[in-house]
């Protein structure tokens, strides 16, 4: 369960959209940070095989398409309604996909999420917070050591967060998560390490080596940044070099 990218460049439109992007990761939580249109999405295109790409993606030994096998993706956009109830919602994907007892894999990833007990109501009754757990179930049972997340944390009411960050802090104990946010606020015990981007790597290392003011100027204009006992507060405004 270890991701690595080697000099990982996309064009779109006939556009570069990431030049050079080159990390690795192995069992930890890494968050994927930059300005609007840094090419955040862009990235987890890529590692899913989704869109072209120069260089090099490989998951353990596997860098090949073979990889997505390996991985889970929850999207920025989840459109609600249409799904059916949580189970099919989780279970179906897995199953389409020719996972290895997809309904066991299921049941394990709802468990995990606390939604178990409302397998059989319909996604579209579920609170912000609950969808995006019953999601991370989702990509849990279809994938997994892995796992891609996009912005998982938008639109969730403080109670649903504060349930999503406990749920976020027990799956990065055995898999490598990569999770976009456009918050640079967080607490310290969820990140490992924070990969700054705006088209290329701005940035790449522990929170603290990123999560200082001279680093974080080189994309914004405008940087405070605290450490509380809780975790980092930063305020940030204005892009210094918009792309
Ligand atoms: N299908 C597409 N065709 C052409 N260009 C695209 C396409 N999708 C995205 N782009 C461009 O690629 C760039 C990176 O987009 P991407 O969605 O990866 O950024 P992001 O960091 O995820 O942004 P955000 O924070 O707004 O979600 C943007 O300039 C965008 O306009």
């Amino acid at each position: 369960m270890s991701l690595r990218l080697e000099r990982v460049s996309v064009h779109r439109g006939g556009r570069p959209v990431l030049l050079d992007v080159s990390f690795a990761a192995s069992k930890e939580f890494v968050l994927v940070a930059g300005p609007n249109g840094a090419g955040k999405t862009t990235l987890f295109m890529a590692i899913l095989n989704l869109v072209p790409y120069e260089g090099k993606i490989c998951i353990d030994e596997e860098c090949g398409g073979g990889r997505v096998y390996k991985v889970g993706y929850l999207p920025q956009i989840l459109p609600k309604g249409s799904y059916g109830t949580v189970w099919e919602y989780v279970y179906l994907p897995a199953r389409f996909r020719g996972v290895r007892d997809a309904a066991a894999r299921a049941e394990e990833a709802l468990k995990l999420v606390d939604l178990y007990d409302a397998r059989d109501r319909p996604v579209a009754a579920l609170s912000g917070g609950q969808l995006q757990r019953a999601s991370i179930a989702r990509a849990l049972a279809a994938g997994g050591d892995v796992l891609l997340l996009d912005e998982p944390l938008s639109n969730v009411d403080p109670q649903g967060r504060v349930e999503l960050l406990r749920l976020l802090r027990e799956l990065k104990r055995d898999r490598t998560i990569l999770m976009t946010s456009h918050e640079l606020s967080l607490p310290s015990d969820l990140a490992d390490k924070i990969l700054l981007i705006n088209r290329r790597v701005v940035a790449y290392g522990a929170v603290d080596e990123v999560l200082r003011e001279d680093v974080l100027a080189k994309i914004y204009r405008y940087v405070r940044l605290a450490k509380t006992p809780y975790g980092y507060v930063c305020v940030t405004e204005d892009y210094a070099h918009p792309h």
